[in-house]
């Protein structure tokens, strides 16, 4: 899948709908992002030892079973583009969030004026990762933090076929709200399809106006076969 077709694949998403979707659920999926040859290109970069900073067992963490691993820099072609690609649409979202919940922040219109910002604050390195889960792997229920400057919202793209190349592993999220127990939700997702979720909190629409949820994201385990994702992180780590 080349560059060209991925700007287009993601310019032609209905980003009205996903906007809509964020702004009351805190979450949204953008069918068919990757094209499944897409999906296929980017999983066999799992294997490429030299694209990748830092692999992690998730058992020796207590974050889960499974491994995944954060890319070096400079990110694949393919990553540094959705990631910019991404970004704009949701820097939108995410000054309106801010907006909402009565926070100062706002987030510039292009991903390489923010990375500036996590540059200074002495966030500089890369935080886009690939996961991979076999049979009885999960992933427990945890925010994308990695520092001070926090970028509200994150993708996961799903690479693999559910159903076909595995079973179980579904993406799931639970909001926290005050004063109410928790709220689990799973996203359905398909081969290539990209799930957009808030990584820490969110406003959502009480009887007296907005307040925060808390959320978290995690996978359920893996009950047959293996299960690949590209997750786009767009602050970077300390
Ligand atoms: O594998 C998944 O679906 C979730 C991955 C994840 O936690 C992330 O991309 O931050
Ligand atoms: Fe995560």
């Amino acid at each position: 899948m080349s560059l060209a077709e991925l700007e287009a694949r993601i310019a032609a998403m209905d980003w009205t709908a996903a906007a809509a979707a964020l702004d009351r659920d805190g979450h949204a999926v953008l069918p068919r992002l990757l094209s499944p040859e897409g999906c296929r290109e980017a999983a066999a970069m799992f294997a490429e030892e030299a694209r990748f900073r830092r692999r992690i067992v998730m058992e020796r963490h207590g974050y889960g079973q499974g491994v995944y691993q954060y890319f070096a820099a400079p990110l694949p072609d393919t990553v540094a583009a959705l990631r910019e690609a991404l970004y704009r649409p949701l820097a939108a979202v995410a000054n309106g969030w801010a907006e909402r919940l009565g926070r100062a922040v706002r987030f510039p219109d292009t991903h390489a004026a923010y990375i500036a910002r996590c540059h200074a604050a002495g966030q500089t390195r890369p935080t886009p990762l690939m996961l991979r889960y076999g049979p009885g792997d999960y992933n427990c229920l945890h925010q994308d933090l990695y520092g001070e400057e926090v970028f509200p919202i994150q993708a996961v793209v799903l690479l693999s076929r559910p159903g076909t190349d595995f079973t179980g592993g579904e993406f799931a999220l639970v909001e926290q709200r005050p004063r109410r127990q928790s709220k689990v939700e799973i996203l359905p997702l398909a081969e290539g399809d990209a799930a957009l979720f808030a990584v820490r909190d969110r406003p959502a629409r009480g009887a007296r106006g907005w307040y925060t949820a808390q959320m978290r994201h995690g996978v359920s385990p893996v009950r047959s076969g293996e299960r690949t994702t590209l997750g786009i992180i767009f602050h970077d780590a300390a």
